[in-house]
């Protein structure tokens, strides 16, 4: 048995991330969370023919604590999405606030549940959830995710552009590391499971590189002024969490990337935060996961020098986003 719970599950991404949990075969109970809209959306999926019972909540009699009740993994699409011309950043002054008070719910009453934070700033939010269940006394660094899916989603899709080959993309594998959000996000291209056509020249590396980086502003700006992608992120979160639902199931060697506390597997954290040549408390990277959550953090490998740049870029925004979400918690009273 397995329940599913989403919050913010009325939403652009909520919407098509709870259609495709209700149609994993591994959930069997789908808990459907948000401030408007949730019985009409859980009625609907509830006629889809597949095991999982749905249930919407709304805040009113403790909609949320009754939510969270059993839930086995809970993934957070809550907040604000971007308008043209804003960052990933200014959306910390409306959903720092969503995500510290639904992490509150989390850790009063599924505490040991895997919890998968897709609202944004991702780099600020996972820290957010994090000290939230400190001052709770439950954090567990196995268990907390920064979803960062949908950036390898994009980095398979372009490359198999690149490579005129679009049946490929499936198949395309390329590890994108740092955090989510414009130069955190390193792109590792050199390490694409289907190399780049020889000599692909340092310009067009770079092109791809900045398209990865910011694939979400292509989004935002094709949207014009209606939100964020949700669709595609909502394809990468069902896929994030399939693996994770797998891997409690047993399943072994599945690897994933998402933006984890480093001290989630203390030996492989430490040895990335020497390859990185910092201490920083987060970092995505691949993550081999188990029924407990992070079983061990990947190392990065060989940079090129291009790359060794780029994480050089990505290492003091990472310092500034995670620091903000501390000490956002470290001022708030819960
Ligand atoms: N991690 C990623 O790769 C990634 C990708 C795309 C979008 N995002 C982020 O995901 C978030 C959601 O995007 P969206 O397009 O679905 O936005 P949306 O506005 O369409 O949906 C957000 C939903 O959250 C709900 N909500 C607001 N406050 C809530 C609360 N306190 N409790 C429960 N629900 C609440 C809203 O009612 C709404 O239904 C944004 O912050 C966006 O930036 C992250
Ligand atoms: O770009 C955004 O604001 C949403 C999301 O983080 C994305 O990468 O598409």
């Amino acid at each position: 048995m397995v329940k599913a719970v989403v919050l913010g599950a009325a939403g652009g991404i909520g919407q098509p991330l709870a259609l495709l949990l209700k149609a994993n075969p591994l959930v069997t109970e789908l808990g459907l969370f948000d401030i408007v809209n949730t019985p009409g959306v859980a009625a609907d999926l509830s006629h889809i023919s597949t095991p999982a019972k749905v249930e919407g909540y709304l805040p009113p009699d403790d909609g949320l604590k009754k939510a969270l009740t059993g839930a086995d993994i809970v993934v957070i699409p809550a907040g604000v999405p971007r308008k043209p011309g804003m960052t990933r950043d200014d959306l910390f002054k409306i959903n720092a606030g969503i995500v510290r008070d639904l992490a509150t719910g989390i850790a009063t009453t599924a505490p040991k549940a895997f919890v998968l934070v897709i609202s944004n700033p991702v780099n600020s939010t996972v820290p957010i959830v994090a000290e939230v269940f400190k001052k709770h006394g439950v954090f567990d660094a196995k268990r907390l995710f920064g979803v960062t899916t949908l950036d390898v989603v994009r980095a398979s899709t372009f490359v198999a552009e690149v490579l005129g080959d679009l049946s490929a993309a499936p198949s395309v594998t390329v590890p994108v590391v740092g955090g989510h959000s414009g130069v955190t996000i390193i792109p590792l291209l050199s390490q694409s499971s289907k190399p780049l056509p020889s000599g692909f020249a340092s310009d067009k590396l770079e092109a791809l590189t900045k398209r990865v980086q910011f694939g979400g502003d292509e989004v935002v700006k094709a949207k014009d002024g209606a939100g964020s992608a949700t669709l595609s992120m909502a394809y990468a979160g069902a896929e994030f969490a399939s693996k994770v639902l797998r891997a409690l199931k047993g399943e072994k060697g599945i690897v994933a990337p998402s933006y984890v506390h480093l001290s989630a597997e203390k030996a492989s954290g430490d040895a990335l935060k020497k390859e990185i040549g910092k201490e920083l408390e987060y970092f995505s990277a691949p993550i081999e996961l188990g029924p407990e959550g992070v079983v061990s953090i990947r190392p990065l490998g060989t940079l090129t020098d291009y790359e060794k740049g780029l994480l050089s870029a990505a290492i003091p925004e990472l310092e500034t986003n995670i620091e903000k979400g501390v000490s956002f918690i470290g001022n708030s009273k819960l």
